[in-house]
């Protein structure tokens, strides 16, 4: 018999790990393992394409600006076909709301679902062409209204979601997927086209060392955040400075603070007052995640997941990430409310 030990014959796939997961889901119809894959094939096919960009004359703007305002690129394009098409063609979605359309794509009638999907096609969009990781976010929810789906279908608080994850186009191609019981790791083995189980109900450190925030802005922060940006520089007990990190793509930036913890901050500043991130296909679902691995999600005055959307682009300041580290936060922004 030949040793075997190097090639595994009973691989955890992810394909294989949402069929188990979701046959153990009362009244589990296979409509959501449908939905995964589905997503999986957006995912590899994007993956396929940022790291061909270069060659493919992928990179650079698309020529025009989105409902949010952001420069669109090409590859933003590309990956937003690619996630609607995959979506749509797997008949388990009725409403998909997307960061590069305006508006809620509804789901032809003969190829609807019952889920709600929330997606950032690629996130981190300003990097491509300097080749820094960029990334994939998405949250499922299931559908609660009967009749014609239409955009009210998505404005569910953080808390509803069934499924959400994301995908980073690093130095490896890694989904991150919770379905609420704990958040699992997956790499892409580009030999077999497949999602492998890498790392199992991952947990975030209670408390880190690194700060990751854009300090470009810090002109515009309010006194709460400079005062903890101050003390994470120079801590008056003593300890050790934080470590500063600061990517650009947020999926790159919380799968770092995931995996070495420490905190993340995208507040309201005087220039955004109510942050950048939008709530719906980048805050929610990054944290549900982030609440799975036992981290901690705020606006700075609610939980994320509690906050009733009103519209699909709106907004929240964002700070995440080890529960040790973002109650230091909030003891600030008490500090300064007083
Ligand atoms: O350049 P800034 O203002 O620090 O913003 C960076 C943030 O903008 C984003 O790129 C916005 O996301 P998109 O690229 O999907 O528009 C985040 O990934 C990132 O955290
Ligand atoms: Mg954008
Ligand atoms: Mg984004
Ligand atoms: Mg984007």
């Amino acid at each position: 018999m030949t040793d075997q030990s190097h090639f595994d014959v009973d691989v955890w796939t992810l394909t294989r790990f949402v069929m188990e997961t979701g046959r153990q889901a009362k009244g589990a119809t296979g409509e959501l393992t449908q939905l995964i894959n589905s997503m999986l094939t957006a995912i590899k096919a994007i993956s396929s394409a940022v790291r061909k960009a270069g060659l493919a004359h992928l990179q650079g703007i698309a020529g025009q600006t989105n409902v949010t305002g952001d420069e669109v690129k090409k590859l933003d394009v590309l990956s937003n076909d690619l996630v609607i098409n995959m979506l749509q063609a797997s008949y388990s979605t009725s409403v998909l709301v997307s960061e590069e359309n305006k508006d809620a794509v509804i789901t032809p009638a003969e190829k609807r679902g019952k889920y709600v999907v929330c997606f950032d096609p690629l996130d981190g969009s300003s990097n491509i062409d300097c080749l820094a990781s960029i990334g994939t976010i998405f949250a499922i929810y299931k559908r609660t209204s009967d009749g014609e789906p239409s955009e009210k279908d998505a404005l569910q608080p953080g808390n509803q979601i069934v499924c959400a994850g994301y995908a980073l186009y690093g130095s490896a191609t890694l989904v991150a997927l919770s379905t609420g019981s704990g958040v699992n790791f997956f790499m892409l083995d580009p030999a077999i086209g497949e999602f492998i189980l890498t790392e199992r109900n991952v947990k975030i450190k209670k408390k880190g060392k690194i700060y990751s925030i854009n300090e470009g802005y810090a002109k515009y922060f309010d006194p709460a955040l400079n005062e903890y940006i101050k003390h994470k520089k120079y801590p008056e007990d003593g300890s050790a400075p934080y470590g500063a990190r600061y990517v650009g793509s947020m999926v790159s930036d919380i799968h770092r603070t995931i995996a070495y913890g420490g905190i993340f901050m995208y507040p309201a500043n005087e220039k955004s007052p109510k942050g950048k991130l939008r709530l719906l296909y980048e805050c929610n679902p990054i944290a549900f995640i982030i609440e799975q691995a036992g981290g901690l999600a705020t606006t700075g005055t609610q939980s994320v997941l509690d906050v009733q959307p009103e519209a699909l682009h709106q907004r929240v300041p964002f700070v995440v990430g080890s529960p040790d580290d973002v109650e230091e936060y909030l003891s600030f922004v008490k500090k300064h409310q007083k």
